[in-house]
């Protein structure tokens, strides 16, 4: 494999040699361990699972919206809906999400990453019923903010609950099963909304379901453990023994131990590094571990890392097509919008389960290298086709916009062409590699962080996922206007483009692979790297 393990053990600091000769210690008997476990067991799988639903919140929730504000007609506020409360409804929620996500990084740190999901299911109930019940736009925007308070929580502390959870030969995998609930959620809120949309009132019930799957999750939790990793933070270790040993198996005492004892390593490593805290008080841990990430420079390059990948997800333009798939399948004449536009989520959803599979046989590392060109392929086609389309009026960009918004029925002109069809297939392979690569593998981001700034690394990187998904929803349709769908399109190609030089390269691999078996190294123990290497990271393990 070019570059493979080569380049997975090149350092991440010139200094920081690998060196094959040092004796073993409690990392490489865990990863010695680790190595021959087959398969992942049940019971992870089952935590997996029951996390997993908070993705599909998210996923429902914020896929609902296209549907939801086609089918509300006049019922709010007795009129119908105008352009703005339409961009207010829909941007709220990534806005209370971003607000949210550095919230519950502190929370998950103080309380727990179990709570934060308790937190998330509690405000996911109150917003889908809010929603459900309110009978004006501005009680709308208020369900779908708190909603929005609920999907930035669950975004960041779902996959951090599984990572931290997970043996790491199948984290990867793991942590994508997140990623397979979120897409699935946005299937089901695009086949919830088809169904729905031709009963009256139907959109209360779309947007009132989301309250089903919180309340199973919320009865669910009371049998989900605490990550191992929290509890020995929280001084609790026979707990933590005890999560491993299902986690591992009643046969694997060596490993538990192992992984127990690195765990306690690096948490002490951590408080040292911290220094001495004073009071002790929640106060001064936050501070610490915020100067133990923007100061330390290996903690900041991951940061920055997990933060341009996180926007890259976004600023690609993916997001426009969940929201507005519909509208541009309207403008461009297919008969059933939305119908066409479940093919955009249902693509995103089979291509999620193919990275699944392929995630830690190919690596996080190649797979974004593969599927990016892939994107940026669909994108130019995409420019290509809308180049070549007509649009029917004089003024193209103005029905555009009005069409937006108002959802006409078929539109008239370049009935005899292909070029509709073009921009299908030229939407799905973009949506095919995306799913497959830049989806999923920045939900992978606490890989990069050692355990002390963790949660609150991964929580600025999911609201700058979110901030970009905010920018995204609110400058499609202005850029569909002022740019013209081929000047929009191309931008998002160049998006797609520039997303490859921040591909996470050796450097990464790097840091992920410390984190993954020492994690509290990166900063501070710099000079030693692993001298054995599980299967995956014979596939440059990032
Ligand atoms: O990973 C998810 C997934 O790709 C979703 O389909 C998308 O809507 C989200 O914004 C993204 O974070």
């Amino acid at each position: 494999m070019p570059g493979g393990v080569a380049a997975a053990l090149e350092p991440l600091i010139p200094g920081d040699q690998y060196s094959p000769d040092l004796p073993e210690d409690d990392d490489d008997v865990e990863e010695r361990y680790e190595s021959k476990i087959k398969a992942a067991g049940s019971f992870i799988w089952g935590l997996t699972l029951a996390a997993g639903v908070s993705g599909l919140l998210f996923g429902y929730d914020t896929g609902v919206i296209s549907s939801t504000l086609v089918s509300i007609g006049s019922d709010l506020s007795n009129r119908p809906l105008t352009t703005l409360d339409k961009s207010l409804i829909t941007s709220c929620t990534s806005l209370f999400a971003l607000l949210a996500s550095p919230i519950t990084g502190l929370l998950a740190d103080a309380l727990g990453r179990k709570r934060v999901i308790l937190v998330a299911d509690i405000l996911f109930i109150i917003g889908a019923l809010w929603q459900a019940l309110t009978t004006s736009v501005w009680g709308m925007i208020g369900g779908r903010s708190v909603v929005g308070l609920a999907v930035g929580s669950a975004s960041f502390v779902v996959p951090l609950y599984i990572s931290e959870l997970a043996p790491s030969p199948f984290r990867g995998r793991l942590v994508t099963i997140s990623s397979l609930f979120i897409t699935g959620g946005q299937v089901v809120a695009y086949l919830i909304g088809w169904l729905f949309s031709t009963q009256t009132h139907g959109w209360k019930w779309m947007v009132g379901l989301g309250a089903l799957p919180a309340a199973v999750q919320f009865c669910i939790l009371g049998f989900m453990p605490e990550t191992p990793r929290w509890l020995v933070k929280a001084g609790r270790r026979e707990r933590a023994k005890r999560i491993l040993t299902s986690v591992y198996g009643i046969d694997q005492d060596a490993l538990v131990e192992s992984v127990l004892r690195r765990i306690e390593k690096e948490v002490m490593e951590e408080e040292t590094a911290a220094g001495p805290k004073e009071d002790g008080s929640a106060w001064s841990r936050i501070t610490a571990n915020a100067c133990e990430l923007f100061f330390i420079p290996a903690n900041r390059r991951a940061l920055s890392i997990a933060c341009m990948l996180q926007g890259f997800q976004q600023l690609c333009g993916f997001n426009s097509l969940m929201y507005f798939s519909a509208t541009i399948f309207s403008l461009v004449g297919f008969r059933s919008p939305t119908l066409t536009s479940l093919s955009i989520a249902l693509t995103n959803f089979a291509f999620t389960i193919v990275a699944f599979y392929a995630i830690d046989r190919i690596g996080r590392r190649r797979i974004l290298l593969y599927s990016i060109p892939i994107m940026t392929f669909g994108l130019v086609l995409c420019s290509i086709a809308f180049n070549f389309f007509q649009l029917p009026t004089a003024s193209p960009q103005d029905a555009l916009l009005l069409r937006a918004f108002h959802l006409p029925g078929r539109r008239e002109g370049n009935k005899a062409t292909a070029w509709p069809l073009v921009i299908l297939f030229a939407m799905i392979t973009y949506v095919a590699g995306y799913a497959i690569g830049l989806g999923n593998v920045p939900w992978q981001q606490s890989e990069l962080f050692p355990l002390s700034v963790r949660a609150l690394g991964s929580a600025l990187a999911t609201s700058t996922n979110w901030g970009s998904n905010t920018l995204v929803g609110l400058t499609f349709l202005p850029m569909m206007t002022w740019l013209t769908p081929v000047g929009t399109f191309t931008i998002y190609m160049l998006v797609s483009l520039a997303s490859l030089k921040v591909e996470p390269g050796p450097k990464l691999t790097r840091i992920a692979i410390r984190n993954q078996h020492s994690a509290s190294r990166i900063g501070l123990h710099l000079g030693r790297a692993s001298t054995t290497r599980p299967s995956y990271l014979n596939d440059e393990g990032l």
